[in-house]
């Protein structure tokens, strides 16, 4: 089975976790693509979704589904997201499409973080995928040094602006092993908007989409 064959198992199994009548969160990327079709083709109809991006947002839409500002919201009930690696303790990795900011505040609004993934993203230990950093413009280069004092090798990804309007810094080589430290200490840096650790507020469930079905658990 490809990836995306598991990534769509993945999204089905999130789509019977949302209850009709809800606002709830979505994320970004192309297993969230999948959870929105499914989510549109099911009998649920939700009351509106906040997006994690302008693309989740454009298809949602598209759907016919409302979307609502995140200020608009207290709470939602859940939110559904992929993840570009993600631990046996649910913290991952996230922002391979430059949504990671966006992504963590609507997240940090939910009160159940439901992640859809294809096998391949499951890892031992985080750090092979490199770690996104939203950066302000202004403190690229500021930023990038701290990254190199820190053990990072950054790369600036190249034509490429976030949907709040900043720069993404790719940064291989730093050492994951504490990621709620880390998370963190990188936030610290003057200029960064947030990096793509989610440590502090891990996944509550995994829903992976494998050859043999849909495996689901909670953070170990
Ligand atoms: O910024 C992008 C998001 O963090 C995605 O959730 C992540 O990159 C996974 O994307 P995909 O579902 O396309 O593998």
């Amino acid at each position: 089975m490809s990836a995306d064959a598991q990534k769509r198992l993945a999204a089905e199994a999130a789509v019977e976790k949302v209850e009709a009548g809800t606002v709830i969160g979505v994320g970004s990327g192309s297993t969230v693509n999948h959870f929105i079709d499914a989510l549109a083709a099911s009998d649920i109809e939700i009351e509106a979704a906040v997006a994690a991006s302008e693309a989740s947002a454009e298809r949602l839409r598209g759907h016919g589904i409302e979307v609502r500002d995140a200020n608009s919201v207290s709470e939602l009930a859940i939110y559904v997201d992929g993840a570009d690696e993600i631990n046996r303790h649910l913290q991952m990795i996230k922002g391979g499409g430059g949504a990671l900011t966006r992504e963590k505040i609507v997240a940090a609004i939910a009160d159940r973080f439901i992640c859809i993934v294809d096998a391949s993203k499951q890892v031992t230990a985080l750090g092979d995928f490199p770690l996104p950093v939203e950066v302000i413009p202004m403190a690229r280069s500021h930023v990038a040094r701290q990254l190199v004092r820190l053990g990072g090798r950054p790369e600036l990804r190249e034509g490429f602006t976030t949907d709040n309007g900043n720069l993404i810094l790719d940064v291989r080589a730093l050492d994951l092993s504490e990621p709620i430290h880390r998370e963190q200490q990188l936030n610290n840096i003057a200029g960064v908007v947030t990096n793509g650790l989610f440590a502090l507020r891990p996944a509550d469930e995994l829903l992976v989409g494998t050859d043999t079905g849909v495996q689901r658990s909670t953070a170990a």
